[in-house]
């Protein structure tokens, strides 16, 4: 009965990100390009003997019953007994956290997602990827494009995804040290709420041009206020800056900045640990086409 299967959770980069408008709700509309990259997050999942669901690490500053991780399990466990009549088993999860939290990285929406997608599969769940993104949207606006699993032009608070290329090359990452509670960023007077809508080709054009290398599309429209409310993700896209074209992901705080090869990341991540200040840390990751757990069912999760 007793099964393990180890799975990754990428990160996720906004390559851009406007907001284009805010729904009656508060929600905020946004544009964004998100990319997955190759730093990841990692669950244990072990079936248990009765029903309950248990994180069985500890994860500081976030208790087991409010964890995404947990609170995904139990969605899905009550989905799968209401279609089938009969709970689940229950699970221990070990979740391994390498992403910072409050870093724009995903993490926990990442983690959620790959809790979705490897119990869909140890209980025989048979939701599909819509049905697994429709049950994971109100747990976080990022879990659907987790779900979705490729790099993606996504519109609507994040849950609208279109399949597009990004670039295909490392990125070099800042944490300056602080965490960014991403309301705090949505909620602030000093955000421009009216970036005029692009369209998919847009994107896809800028990088089809040669000369424009590794230079961004569009912008953060976060990065203002994240900036203001917390300096050192200023500092640190300043300290990036000089090596190329640096921008803050998500709502902050990490920063990054794109590179043809490993060597010219390498070179940068050299100067970081001559010159950035202690309390950052600095790595560099490759950019993913598609999500690890995609070729799940064969490889990448051993059960
Ligand atoms: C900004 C992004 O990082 C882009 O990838 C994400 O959309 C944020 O996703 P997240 O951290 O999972 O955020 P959630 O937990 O869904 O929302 C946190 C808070 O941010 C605000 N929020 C979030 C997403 C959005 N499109 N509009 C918002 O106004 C809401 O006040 C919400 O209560
Ligand atoms: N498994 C989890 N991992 C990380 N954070 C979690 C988890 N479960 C709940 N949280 C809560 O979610 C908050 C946001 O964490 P997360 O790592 O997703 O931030 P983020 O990288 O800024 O996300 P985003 O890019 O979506 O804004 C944390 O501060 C924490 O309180």
């Amino acid at each position: 009965m007793r099964s393990l299967m180890s799975c990754p959770a990428p990160a996720k980069l906004n390559l851009f990100l406007h907001v284009t408008g805010r729904r009656p709700d508060g929600y905020h509309l946004l544009q964004s390009v998100f990319q997955l990259i190759d730093r990841c997050d990692t669950l244990d999942f072990t079936l248990r003997g009765d029903e309950r669901i248990r994180r069985v690490t500890d994860v500081p500053g976030v208790p087991e019953d409010s964890d995404l991780v947990v609170r995904a399990a139990r969605l899905l466990q009550a989905e799968v007994a209401r279609r089938t009549g009969t709970p689940p088993p229950g699970v221990d999860i070990a979740l391994h956290k390498v992403l910072p939290m409050g870093g724009g990285l995903g993490g926990g929406s990442s983690d959620a997602a790959t809790t979705l997608l490897a119990l869909n599969r140890l209980w025989h769940g048979g939701l599909s990827k819509q049905e697994l993104m429709d049950l994971g949207l109100p747990l976080g606006a990022d879990i659907p494009f987790f779900l979705f699993g490729e790099t993606a032009f996504a519109e609507g608070v994040g849950e609208a995804l279109r399949p597009v290329d990004g670039p295909d090359c490392w990125y070099v990452v800042i944490e300056p040290g602080v965490q960014v509670p991403t309301g705090d960023i949505f909620t602030s007077e000093h955000l421009t709420r009216n970036t005029a809508a692009v369209i998919i080709s847009d994107f896809s054009r800028h990088f089809a041009d040669q000369n424009i290398g590794l230079r961004q599309f569009g912008k953060n429209d976060l990065q203002q206020v994240a900036s203001r409310l917390f300096p050192p993700v200023a500092q640190a896209v300043e300290w990036l800056g000089v090596h190329g074209d640096a921008r803050m992901t998500g709502s902050g705080a990490c920063v990054f900045c794109a590179f043809h090869g490993e060597e010219q990341a390498d070179a940068v991540l050299d100067a970081f640990g001559a010159t950035a200040p202690s309390t950052w840390k600095g790595w560099k990751a490759k950019a993913l086409r598609r999500h690890p757990m995609e070729m799940f069912q064969s490889e990448s999760c051993e059960a």
